[in-house]
């Protein structure tokens, strides 16, 4: 079995959550394993590591911890995109459509300066919104979006179409979601 293949082995699949139909890729089971969690932040540092990065911008929830650690690697800052009233100062905020629902995603105004080159980091890509709507954030405060990472894509949810003007990277690939 390959690495990648070992990882996508450590992903546990719950059907129908949080809605019927839904096959919820889980990532903390891989993340729990001290190879995997080790291996996903080192095959992200051989992608990333002379890619030139000011702010890595990481989705919640699950994205911060991969975010997280690979921003301590790559030696750039950490900004956190968070759901609606949890952060404390002025924010900008985008509505998009998920999977299973709508949401909301809000930036600290001042998180981003004017040309920053900003990775953004998430576990999963699945129909794009939530990534779109985060790039979209990113841009009308300034900054660049060198690239959007993932752990997993879902490729018949269509994120990367959605998302086809940025770079995009992924490590592990789920079909027939
Ligand atoms: O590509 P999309 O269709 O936008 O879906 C992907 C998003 O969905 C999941 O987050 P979720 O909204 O479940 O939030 P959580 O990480 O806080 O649990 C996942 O972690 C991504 O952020
Ligand atoms: N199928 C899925 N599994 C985990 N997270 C998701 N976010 C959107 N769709 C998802």
């Amino acid at each position: 079995m390959s690495n990648i293949e070992q990882l996508g082995a450590l992903v546990r699949t719950i059907p129908d959550f949080p809605k019927p139909g839904i096959q919820f890729r889980d990532i903390t089971t891989l993340l729990q394993d001290p190879w995997g969690l080790k291996r996903i932040i080192d095959e992200f540092v051989s992608h990333y590591q002379y890619s030139p990065i000011d702010q890595i911008v990481a989705i919640e929830s699950r994205g911060f911890v991969i975010g997280g650690a690979l921003a301590y690697r790559l030696g750039c800052g950490l900004v956190i995109a968070r759901k609606p009233g949890k952060l404390p100062a002025e924010v900008e905020r985008q509505e998009y459509q998920l999977e299973y629902g709508s949401d909301s995603i809000e930036i600290h105004r001042d998180a981003i300066s004017e040309n920053d080159r900003v990775l953004i980091i998430d576990d999963l890509l699945a129909t794009g919104g939530t990534c779109d709507a985060t790039c979209q954030l990113v841009e009308i405060l300034g900054g660049k979006v060198v690239g959007c990472g993932f752990v997993i894509c879902l490729p018949d949810l269509k994120g990367p179409e959605r998302l086809k003007r940025y770079d995009n990277h992924w490590l592990i690939e789920f079909e027939g979601d």
